[in-house]
């Protein structure tokens, strides 16, 4: 499957583009709608389907779909959002289709179309949707859950709004969504991603040329992206030419330095210093061998460590204790050529204003909040998971990672991924230092801040679904050798 995410506005382009190359709308429907009967027969056995469409192309698709299922004998009744002939274009070309066979008839959108379907396919609203469902549309969303019955979506679940996976109103909970040319963010993004069920992606003759004309910001996470540059151990190299992470480890809490370590060990970190409190050395060293622990009493002690330039990426927050004490360890990595990662305590300390970071700040490194971090520091902005992580990539000048189920990383420039490979047994303690180790571990061999991070989000996912249910956080940078050589395996084939 594509890896590219088209939004709303890019999908109608590469439609128009497609006919301005001499595919003709209708044909893009049959195909679209021939993809949806295809994928019903392919699914489920014969049986009674209520097709439901809207005023839209998404009911046109709708249209062409019942009438394909119908020649292939299965009982179909259809029911529309409006009359027949107030349809437009393309849609009511596919309606004429239908209604061509006088023993198929367009009945008005009750919920008794759906007595006796072993199956709805939902064709009521796409790309189109413009406001939350209401009226006979939401009554009938509504009862097709009240009966339970197996929903095939067309394009996505009607309600789920294409760019940011919202629903408006309601939305039926799908088995099967088919989508067409490309995916959309409302695909990949919650609660979008769980309503869609499983999606399958229908080639209708958009040629691929069109998508590289549009030129999309927006890709699932995946080795496809950037498993070429995965910094691979060479032949030649050493444990000095895979890079030094300096981790800064706290009083306290020191689980989550001494996790982050780990795994930047495992990521493939030649080296990994871990910067403690001086009454702490013993607790870090004793669970770290492979990690160099060294007493860092004060900022300047940590400055001294920082000034050594074969330490080339950092990583401050996990377990830090929010504060000045660690804002002046920030602004002094900062101040110094270093990529890292800014995780944790590091947004509660900076909570004051971005301008401090802002200014310093630049895109091989990579600041990893969660909801409430990332609002705690860019404030509430408008718009989707994609659009607030693009607009704190660009506010601050570095990689935003955006993590949650549905884990957004975006550059500055605009560039965005959505990873969608995390198991619900991620939400476990310790898990994001996890992750921000992975990141600088990734850092340290010299990825870049943007394949850093999404390689990163990706490797925790597939660590974490490797562990599966039971997972603790310590597990993950055990998995990852397990992950890693799959990962290896695939990119060297
Ligand atoms: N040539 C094309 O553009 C193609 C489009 N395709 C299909 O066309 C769809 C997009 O078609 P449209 O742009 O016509 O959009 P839709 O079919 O999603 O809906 C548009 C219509 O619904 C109305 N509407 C929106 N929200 C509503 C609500 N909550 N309650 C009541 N009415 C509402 C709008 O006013 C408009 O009349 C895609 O999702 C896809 O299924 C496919 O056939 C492939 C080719
Ligand atoms: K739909």
């Amino acid at each position: 499957m594509a890896d590219e995410l088209l939004t709303v506005a890019e999908m109608g382009r590469a439609d128009r583009a497609a006919m301005a190359a001499g595919v003709p709308g209708t044909v893009l429907m049959e195909r679209a709608g021939a993809a949806v009967a295809a994928a019903a027969l392919a699914r489920w056995s014969p049986r009674p389907v209520a097709v439901l469409c809207g005023p839209g192309n998404n009911g046109g698709d709708g249209f062409v779909a019942a009438r394909l299922l119908a020649e292939r004998g299965w009982p179909v009744r259809l029911a529309l959002l409006g009359e027949v002939g107030a349809l437009r274009g393309d849609a009511a070309w596919a309606a004429s289709g239908w209604t061509a066979a006088p023993e198929r008839p367009v009945e008005r959108l009750e919920t008794g179309v759906l007595d006796g379907a072993g199956l709805v396919i939902d064709a009521l609203f796409g790309a189109g949707l413009s406001r939350p469902l209401t009226g006979p549309a939401a009554d009938l969303v509504m009862e097709v859950g009240r009966r339970g019955l197996p929903v095939l979506a067309v394009d996505v679940p009607s309600g789920v709004r294409g760019d940011d996976g919202a629903v408006l109103g309601c939305a039926p909970r799908a088995d099967l969504t088919v989508t067409f040319h490309r995916r959309k963010p409302a695909h990949v993004l919650l609660p979008g991603r769980l309503l869609c069920g499983e999606v399958v992606l229908a080639d209708i003759g958009i040629p691929d040329g069109v998508v590289e004309a549009i030129a999309p910001r927006t890709w699932e996470n995946g080795p496809r992206l950037w498993g070429a540059r995965y910094p691979w151990p060479r032949p030649e190299g050493h444990k000095y030419s895979r890079g030094h992470a300096l981790v800064s480890g706290g009083a306290v809490m020191t689980g989550a330095a001494r996790l982050a370590a780990r795994a930047a060990l495992r990521a493939g970190a030649g080296l990994v210093t871990i910067a403690v409190p001086p009454e702490t050395v013993t607790l870090y060293a004793l669970s770290l061998p492979s990690a160099i622990v060294l007493p860092a009493p004060d900022g300047a002690a940590f400055e001294a460590l920082l000034d050594d330039p074969r330490r080339n990426a950092v990583l401050l927050g996990p377990g830090a204790g929010a504060g000045e004490a660690l804002a002046t360890r920030v602004l002094a990595a900062l101040a110094r050529d270093r990529s890292g990662v800014l995780d944790a305590d590091v947004f509660t300390s900076f909570a004051g204003g971005l301008e401090p970071l802002a200014l310093r700040l630049h895109d091989r490194w990579v600041l990893t909040p969660h909801d409430g971090e990332f609002d705690r520091l860019f404030g509430p902005l408008p718009g989707s998971r994609l659009d607030r992580a693009r607009a704190a990539a660009r506010a601050c000048g570095a990689v935003v990672l955006l993590k949650g189920a549905d884990t957004v990383v975006a550059h500055p420039d605009g560039r965005a991924t959505v990873t969608t490979n995390a198991p619900p047994d991620l939400a476990t303690a310790g898990s994001g230092d996890v992750l921000a180790g992975l990141i600088v571990g990734l850092l340290a061999q010299g990825m870049d801040g943007f394949d850093a991070a999404c390689a990163g989000a990706w490797l925790h996912g597939e660590a974490g679904s490797t562990v599966g249910p039971g997972l603790i956080a310590e597990d993950l940078p055990e998995a990852l050798p397990a992950v890693l050589r799959r990962l290896k395996a695939g990119a060297d084939a």
